[in-house]
């Protein structure tokens, strides 16, 4: 399923009008009716329900549904908030065309309309053409529906959202469902605007291949179905070496854990065979927890790994995917170890954490890269990776990733609620798996050890990715429907829960 902007959806009204012929009108009447669908669906035809409609497009939906509810027996009442005179084009049409069967609207009158009247508010004041906080009447509109008890349905975004941004104004729409018209626009998935949404419906307008095929949006979400699609299955006369050997490197005295975390991740994600790479007096804490995976003690300074490592004979070239971070610290002695994976690691290399750190000082070295660089910041670390500010990336995670993975040739993981994944060339997929559960220490050496594993079994690395960020989501959905509860558990309760995340995805193959 595409995610779009307001202007990549108005590309695409406008290809379907202008090279295909549709007419908006016709548009319009498929995107009223297959919101009325869905409000059937969810409502019975007894209830009582308020339309309260925008003089834009987003109107003009709202009128087609008022004439389908109204049809099909509904006692619906339809509140303008705009002047009559002033509805153009395809809106003026439905408009005349509900009049024309003799029905009825209101002018909109905050004295006159009681909310707790309805069972079911309509929202079709404001869609995508939404422009900077909400004027009269509409705002009064607006607190006037949060205020009451009755199911809000907002058509296609909640009044009041912008498309792209995941920052709203003060007043706005916080609906039950959204039934969103072909595509879910970004700020669906960016907070704190995908609160909202409440639970989104889409419907297709006949718009799809248009879509896919005529206006490339490369903005996806990753479903569970393109899981199943995309994990390697196993092959019965496999061997260790068939499933990859990857290399972890990360571990300092005062973090043992955290790479610990990472290999024992690795090894229940079906890698094939794991070295871990560790400073030598952590070694033994590692496999102290972890007998399954081998050893590189690294020599040390001041508990971290030293960096130049020693005049140590170090080869990458026999592992198939490389991760760093988890738990290196940031002593100085890091950067140059940093520098060396850049250049020396052919394979796919994964860096995370604190191997992130020295990252915007080895700017060079990320560019010279030819096989794939994949990084994972959270907000914090992409704030100092771009020197913008938290918030800002957090409201632009989709502009601000492209822009970056783009320009530096890598794999960006932009972890946060709806982790978003780009590849070099711009392609976006959005995770949709995954809870506030996950917002606790250990969890990203989790999701590291996780993508090491897999990109030593996929072949295209954004799958592979994508499939981690997915099934690390998805252990975590498993843990609160299990306890009911999102406090007292580990980043090592999702390592346990993988057995069940794969299995719910191998059930569906
Ligand atoms: N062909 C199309 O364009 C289709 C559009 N559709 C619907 O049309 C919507 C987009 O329509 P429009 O582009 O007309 O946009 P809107 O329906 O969002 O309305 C824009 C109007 O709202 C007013 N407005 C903007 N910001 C405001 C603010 N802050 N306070 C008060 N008034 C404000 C503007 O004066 C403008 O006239 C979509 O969200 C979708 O619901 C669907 O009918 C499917 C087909
Ligand atoms: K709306």
């Amino acid at each position: 399923m595409q995610v779009v902007t307001g202007e990549e959806m108005k590309e695409v009204d406008r290809y379907a009008i202008e090279s295909l012929g549709l007419k908006e009108e016709l548009l319009m009447e498929n995107a009223g009716r297959a919101v009325a669908e869905v409000i059937m669906e969810d409502h019975s035809l007894q209830e009582k329900a308020a339309i309260l409609i925008g003089k834009g497009n987003n109107g003009g939906d709202g009128f087609v549904v008022a004439r389908v509810l109204i049809d099909h027996g509904m006692d619906v009442d339809v509140w303008l908030l705009a002047d009559p005179n002033e509805f153009e084009g395809a809106a003026c049409y439905h408009k005349e065309i509900y009049e024309n069967l003799g029905r009825e609207w209101k002018e909109w009158d905050a004295s006159l309309c009681e909310m707790d009247d309805y069972d079911v508010v309509i929202d079709a004041m404001l869609g995508t053409g939404v422009r900077g906080p909400l004027r009269p009447p509409y705002k009064e509109a607006v607190l006037a529906v949060n205020k009451g008890s009755a199911d809000v349905i907002s058509i296609d975004i909640p009044s009041g959202v912008p498309s792209e941004s995941g920052k709203i104004p003060e007043t706005v729409i916080y609906a039950d469902t959204t039934v969103v018209i072909q595509a879910p626009k970004c700020s669906a998935y960016l907070y704190p605007a995908t609160d909202c949404y409440g639970a989104i419906r889409t419907v297709d307008i006949g718009l799809r291949k248009v879509i896919e095929n005529n206006v490339p949006i490369r903005r996806k979400v990753w479903t569970k179905n393109d899981v199943c699609h995309s994990l390697p299955h196993r092959i019965p006369n496999a061997h260790k070496g068939t499933h990859g050997k990857g290399l972890l490197i990360g571990g300092s005295k005062s973090m043992p854990g955290a790479v610990t975390l990472a290999a024992s991740a690795c090894l229940n994600s079906g890698a094939g065979l794991l070295t871990t790479a560790a400073p030598s007096s952590v070694m033994p804490v590692v496999h102290s927890q972890l007998p399954e995976t081998m050893g590189m003690p690294l020599p040390e300074q001041g508990g971290a790994i030293a960096g130049d490592l020693m005049g140590m004979d170090f080869n990458t070239n026999p592992y198939q995917a490389v991760a760093a971070g988890p738990g290196l610290g940031r002593e100085k002695t890091i950067k140059p170890l940093v520098r060396r994976l850049l250049t020396e690691v052919n394979a796919p290399l994964l860096l995370d954490a604190d191997a992130l750190y020295f990252l915007p000082e080895l700017e060079q070295e990320v560019k010279a890269r030819n096989a794939p660089l994949i990084i994972t910041p959270h907000p914090g670390e992409m704030s100092r990776l771009t020197g913008e500010k938290t918030e800002k990336i957090n409201n632009q995670r989709f502009t601000l990733s492209r822009e970056f993975a783009m320009e530096k040739g890598c794999y960006l993981v932009l972890k946060g609620p709806h982790t978003i994944v780009t590849t070099p060339d711009g392609d976006q997929f959005i995770n949709t798996s995954g809870n506030e559960a996950l917002a606790r220490g250990g969890t990203g050496d989790v999701l590291t050890g996780l993508i090491l594993g897999l990109l030593l079994q996929g072949k295209e690395t954004s799958a592979s990715v994508m499939n981690a960020v997915y099934l690390h989501g998805l252990t975590a959905d498993i843990a609160v429907k299990k306890s009911r509860q999102t406090y007292a558990m580990t980043a090592s309760d999702f390592i346990h829960l993988l057995p069940l995340a794969f299995r719910s995805i191998i059930s569906s193959f």
